[in-house]
Formats: C-alpha cells, sequence, structure tokens
C-alpha cells in the first residue's frame, strides 16, 4: 500500500500542452512505503511541481492523501484517461467511406474496395519538404497542433516502422509519399497510406500536380472486397525490388512473387513513351503519335484522364512535332503525322510500327 501524491492540472484544456494535452490530467506517484524511501521520490514530486506551477500557474492543484488532501479527479477519470493515451498506440482501426479496413498481421491493416469505385483521391493530411531529421519531429508536432481532432487522430492511427523514440517522424517516415516522382516533398494521406505493397498490383498511385494530391487508380478490375494493393519500388528484377523494399520500408514482400506482367501500366506507359521520344528525335511523327497515344491509354488507366502527364501525352499524339526533341537527332526517320497506314492488319500494322518491315 502507502499514500499517493502528486498535482492534477486543472480545467482539462491546457492550452500550452502539446498533442493531446487534454487528457494529462494527473502527475503522482507512491510517497510513502520502502520503495518511496529509497527513491525520495517526495522530492521529485516537489521539484516537477514547481516547475509545472512556473508554466501552468493556478492550473496545477496539488493533493496529497497524507493531508487529507485529495485531486480534482477521481482515479477513474484518471484511469480512463490514460486507457486513452494507451489506444492511440494500439491503434484504432481506421473508418473510411467506400473502403473496409481489415486486419493483416498484428497491428497492421490492409484497404478492401467495399464499394465499387475505380478511383480514389485525397487530400494529403500534411505535407513536409525536406529537413534534418532533428527538426522534423519538432515540426510534425507544431503542425499536429494546429490539427483538427479527426485529423490528429487519422495520422496518430497510421503505422509506424519505427517505434523507438520520435513517434512522429516514425509514422511520416513510414507512410509519406513523394509529391511527384523523385520529388523531396513528402506528403501523408489517410486512405492512401493503408494501402500496402504488391508486387503485382491491382491499383496505381500517382502525384496529380495540378490538383496537388496522390489520385489511386485501379489498373485491374478489383473485387468487392478484395485488398487494393500499389507498388511501393519502381520496379526492376524480383531481388532488386526485394531489396529495396527491405532497406526503405523494413519489410519483405509477403505477396505474390510474381514478375510484372501485362498489368503493369505504369511500365507499359513509360515504355510507349521512350519509343515516342526516339521516334521524334529523328523526326518520324507518324510512329511518334501512336507511341504517344498508347502511351495516353495507359496513363489514362494508371492516372486518370485529368492527370497533367496524361494530357501532356494526349496533346503529344496529336502534334508529336511540338516536343523539344522533334529532329534532334537526325531527319533519317521523317515523316508526316498523317502518313500512318490504314489498311494493315494489326500484325503488319505492328511490324510497321516497330520498323519490322523486313
Ligand atoms: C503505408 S503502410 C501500409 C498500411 C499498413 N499495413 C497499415 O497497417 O497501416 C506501409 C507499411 O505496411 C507494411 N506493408 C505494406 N505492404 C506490405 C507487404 N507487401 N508485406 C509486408 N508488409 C507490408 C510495412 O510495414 C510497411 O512499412
Amino acid at each position: 500500500m502507502g499514500i499517493d501524491a502528486g498535482f492534477d492540472m486543472y480545467p482539462r484544456e491546457h492550452p500550452k500542452l502539446p498533442f493531446e494535452g487534454h487528457k494529462f490530467l494527473r502527475f503522482s506517484s507512491k510517497v510513502s512505503g520502502s520503495t518511496a524511501a529509497d527513491t525520495k521520490v517526495d522530492s521529485y514530486i516537489d521539484t516537477v511541481t514547481r516547475i509545472a506551477q512556473t508554466c501552468f500557474g493556478s492550473r496545477i492543484k496539488c493533493w496529497h492523501e497524507g493531508a487529507d488532501q485529495i485531486g480534482a479527479y477521481d482515479w477513474v477519470e484518471v484511469h480512463e484517461s490514460l486507457m486513452s493515451y494507451q489506444q492511440m498506440n494500439l491503434r484504432l482501426r481506421p473508418v473510411l467511406p467506400s473502403f473496409l479496413v481489415a486486419p493483416i498481421l498484428s497491428q497492421s491493416w490492409a484497404l478492401r474496395l467495399s464499394r465499387s469505385s475505380t478511383s480514389s483521391e485525397k487530400k494529403p493530411l500534411l505535407t513536409v519538404g525536406p529537413m534534418p531529421p532533428d527538426e522534423l519531429e519538432r515540426f510534425l508536432a507544431t503542425k499536429l497542433k494546429a490539427m483538427s481532432r479527426e485529423s490528429q487522430r487519422q495520422f496518430l492511427s497510421l503505422h509506424n516502422n519505427f517505434q523507438a523514440k520520435n513517434p512522429f517522424s516514425g509514422i511520416f517516415k513510414t507512410n509519406a509519399l513523394p509529391c511527384g516522382s523523385g520529388s523531396p516533398v513528402g506528403s501523408v494521406y489517410p486512405t492512401v497510406c493503408l494501402i500496402n505493397h504488391s508486387c503485382m498490383p491491382n491499383a496505381h498511385n500517382n502525384w496529380n500536380s495540378a490538383k496537388e494530391h496522390e489520385t489511386i487508380h485501379a489498373i485491374r478490375s478489383i473485387e468487392r472486397g478484395a485488398e487494393i494493393t500499389i507498388s511501393y519500388d519502381h520496379g526492376g528484377t524480383s531481388s532488386e525490388r526485394q531489396a529495396f523494399l527491405k532497406e526503405s520500408f523494413g519489410f519483405s514482400c509477403t505477396f505474390l512473387d510474381q514478375e510484372f506482367d501485362a498489368c503493369a501500366g505504369a511500365l507499359v506507359a513509360r515504355l510507349y513513351y521512350d519509343a515516342f521520344q526516339i521516334s521524334i528525335a529523328h523526326g518520324d511523327q507518324a510512329r511518334a503519335s501512336i507511341f504517344a497515344d498508347r502511351a495516353y491509354q495507359a496513363r489514362v488507366i494508371c492516372e486518370g484522364e485529368d492527370s497533367p502527364e496524361t494530357l501532356r501525352v494526349k496533346s503529344l499524339a496529336l502534334k508529336p512535332a511540338v516536343h523539344s526533341s522533334f529532329e534532334a537527332y537526325s531527319r533519317k526517320w521523317k515523316s508526316a503525322r498523317d502518313s500512318v497506314p490504314k489498311a494493315l492488319d494489326t500484325v503488319d500494322f505492328d511490324k510497321w510500327l516497330f520498323r519490322q518491315e523486313n
């Protein structure tokens, strides 16, 4: 047994305390008993109380059971408040319209489709530019403080691979997606950040620079209830991808370890765009317009009709000669855009397209 002493923070709202500060109700300890005598906890409580009084003035209510003083709260309230901190660590299952959030491993969620939908887009919870690691934690704490309770809850319920000492930076590093390929600026989203990686994904994520948010597009049909997956890596062989995932995200992919197949829409778009660039650099507008159109078709699936990159490739299909590389290497394949052969079957058309005529 033993008696307790300490102080309560009263009333509950403490404007100077950081995030979730309203849950901090009581600082206390047993001040009698053998352990208390050994640790001299009394004087420790005195010191912390003086510091708290300097910062919070009359909000500090001291109490000491030995002097028949009781605090501003009863122990039930104090324990309930403590539990609500602990529940944060237990990661509440997020509730998101159109989606089921299902457990995959202990403390790990997956996003499943609950209603028919071909795309999803969400504004970021927060966006952070490049900064030294020691500044990141403070910066995130300030940002979180300014956010609504609901947004704070959404951020704190995201996965954290770096549990140790910097909780906010850990969540950020586990979840942030770059705002554009290779961008040092990253954003965190309540929905998109629940999507797991697969080496054979059924959806594709893309930063839409015009709308300034991430989009998710299904790249093949996803049945209701099925998990939505994207690829966190940028291709390469299976072992290269696994090494990248381990290094950057701290896990080995537990999904199908199959090589990309025809579903890899983003790679197809890139491939056709490369072919466009080669054609246009040698003045071949006819083939360039076909390659740009195919890159456009693949981008629509991965990024949507309104993605700036989709729109750019679409306009290049109509006017390939406006590209800055037009005839940059040679004019040896020079052709007009309207010289695309019309009466060929698919096999012969592809032979023409890939210059396999002979
Ligand atoms: C952005 S979160 C994805 C959602 C996460 N599962 C959750 O519970 O919130 C990224 C983390 O999920 C886990 N994860 C994602 N894809 C995975 C996979 N294919 N295999 C194992 N763990 C995966 C990893 O811990 C990874 O760092």
